[in-house]
């Protein structure tokens, strides 16, 4: 349903009533607002300037409403705009306001009840002023209301979501980086499991969905996972997709080790390289995000590699393929017939078919073995580690960075700033994956002398052990911006897992145009 000026209420004089000083705007037929994009209706007091000015000046007191819309400008910003509409007749205009009121009302998608963490310590510490003073008087407008955590410790929020009514609300909402969305969604996969009673230390059984939706408002210090799917890191923007109810399937990886759960990833999981500048950059927190470009100036020069081996399962399911030229977006057809497969392949029962699927084994020296559910696309690369990848085919990209020059390294990275393909190399390998497990050389040493003496209790053995030098010789795993530590992990990728407040990146039929209207999006 689309709001006109040709549906608007005439006057006693049959002429149409939507003046106002922006009414010329509506009147172009590209400026519709369609019923889904309209933040709020509100009455509008009219005072006494407004109406002795132009042709009301001869009627009687006019009444008004304005609606408050989204409009798009540059970039995938969204910003909320208004308009208001003039009308000499009281009951006229209070049906509008009545029958625009029960539109929105009618559209189920959107939140009404809100639990919002904000970590106050993200990013460039802005997280709470972003919140009071850019969303908040947003989800106040759109009669959003929003019971609000500020978190006093990390893992407050996740601990929190283990014990609150998580049923009663609409959406949980984090206020901070990729590190914060990390925690939250811990505690909502973690409690969803609990109440369902899955057990997630069991690495092949299949997890219990969250239908709960999560909102991200960005004040992080890389928000990859807000700019994938949104296209932009603008907490207004993302705000206002939380208001209009949007929502995103996003696959999730759960990440085991010797059938103990470790960690869940959406976006990045990373060793080697990504995992090194990670445990570096914690100690410099005080820098603010500019602790990344420091930690990977310093890890770029340390050059490190790890040996290790990588096995995995093609995604034999899934549409696309990593090298593919067309990029995830709204609406996106891989996803949605991926989706589509995997439940065909439910309804014949051979959703275990995996287990007989072939692994493929690589050896190597790695710079850095990187894991992506999604592009991971950030200001500081707007194309991402595997461009192609998509945010719901129940599957991530492998990306296997071998041993090489120090120069070749340097030429990778900068292909993420330019429109050059960085799998373009023959030191660099990627594939489409649903699963993969990675050992690292010391590890396997280290299980094989164990097993040579008998003894099985491999881990406590390396930590105790100074002759092995695994510290000096192991990585950390980057997920999603949280340190993990362990040499040996089984990874498995689980098909829209949870649900997110973003649509993915819009298209623009004229990506370079802004102020744009709904009806100049492809659809
Ligand atoms: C010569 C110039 C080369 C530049 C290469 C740039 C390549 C950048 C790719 C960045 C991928 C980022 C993937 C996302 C990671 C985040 O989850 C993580 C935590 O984010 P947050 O909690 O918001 O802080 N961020 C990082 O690990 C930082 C990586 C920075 C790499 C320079
Ligand atoms: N009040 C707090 N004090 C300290 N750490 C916190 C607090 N709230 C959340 N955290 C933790 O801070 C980490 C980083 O948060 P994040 O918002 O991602 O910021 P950044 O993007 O700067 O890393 C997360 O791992 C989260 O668990
Ligand atoms: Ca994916």
């Amino acid at each position: 349903m689309e709001l006109r000026p040709s549906r608007a209420p005439a006057d006693s004089e049959g002429r149409a009533a939507a003046y106002s000083r922006r009414a010329r705007l509506i009147s172009e037929p590209e400026n519709v607002v369609p019923a889904c994009e309209i933040v709020a209706v509100e009455e509008t007091e009219i005072d006494k300037k407004q109406c002795d000015s132009g042709k009301w000046q001869k009627m009687s007191k006019p009444h008004a409403f304005t609606v408050h819309y989204i409009k798009r400008a540059r970039n995938h910003r969204w910003r909320c705009s208004e308009i208001t509409f003039w009308c000499i007749d009281e009951q006229l205009c209070n049906q509008w306001i009545q029958a625009l009121k029960e539109l929105l009302d009618s559209q189920k998608s959107r939140p009404k009840r809100l639990l919002v963490y904000i970590n106050p310590y993200g990013g460039k510490r802005q997280g709470k002023r972003i919140y009071e003073q850019k969303v908040a008087p947003l989800f106040n407008l759109a009669s959003i209301s929003a019971d609000v955590v500020i978190t006093e410790h990390a893992n407050h929020a996740k601990d929190n979501l283990f014990e609150v009514n998580i049923y009663k609300y609409d959406g949980i909402v984090c206020v901070g980086g990729d590190g914060m969305f990390s925690e939250v969604m811990h505690g909502l996969i973690g409690r969803i499991q609990k109440d369902s009673g899955i057990d997630q230390n069991n690495p092949k059984t299949p997890l219990a969905q969250c239908s709960i939706r999560i909102g991200i408002i960005p004040a992080g210090s890389t928000d990859c996972i807000c700019y994938a799917t949104v296209g932009i890191i603008d907490p207004e923007t993302s705000a206002l997709h939380i208001i209009v109810g949007d929502c995103q399937p996003l696959d999730v990886s759960s990440i085991h080790h010797n059938n103990t759960f470790l960690k869940y990833s959406v976006s990045l999981l990373g060793y080697g390289f990504y995992g090194d500048i990670l445990k570096d950059s914690e100690k410099k927190r005080w820098m603010g995000p500019m602790r990344y470009d420091f930690s990977g100036f310093k890890t770029f020069l340390s050059h490190q590699y790890y040996e290790g081996t990588v096995s995995f399962q093609p995604a034999k399911g899934t549409v696309g393929s990593p090298r593919d030229k067309e990029s995830c977006r709204t609406g996106c057809h891989i996803c949605r017939q991926t989706k589509q497969l995997e439940e065909q392949q439910k309804n014949y029962g051979l959703e275990h078919k995996e287990v007989e699927d072939e692994w493929k084994v690589i050896k190597g020296k790695f710079l850095a073995i990187n894991a992506v559910n999604m592009s991971c696309a950030c200001p500081r690369s707007p194309k991402g580690l595997s461009p192609a990848a998509h945010l719901a085919d129940g599957s991530a990209d492998l990306i296997l960075v071998r041993k090489c020059s120090r120069f070749n390294f340097l030429r990778y990275l900068v292909r993420h700033t330019n429109q050059d393909d960085q799998f373009d190399f023959p030191f660099v390998d990627v594939y489409r994956v649903k699963r993969f497990q990675f050992t690292s050389k010391h590890l396997e040493d280290n299980e094989s002398d164990i097993k040579d003496v008998g003894k099985k209790r491999f881990g406590q053995f390396c930590s105790d052990h100074p002759a092995c030098c695994c510290n000096l010789a192991n990585s950390t795993w980057n997920c999603d911006g949280e340190t993990l530590d362990s040499s040996a992990v089984e990874v498995r990728v689980h098909c829209q897992l949870v649900k997110l407040f973003a649509r993915g990146i819009e298209i623009y039929k004229d990506e370079a145009a802004y102020n744009l209207s709904s009806n100049e999006l492809l659809s």
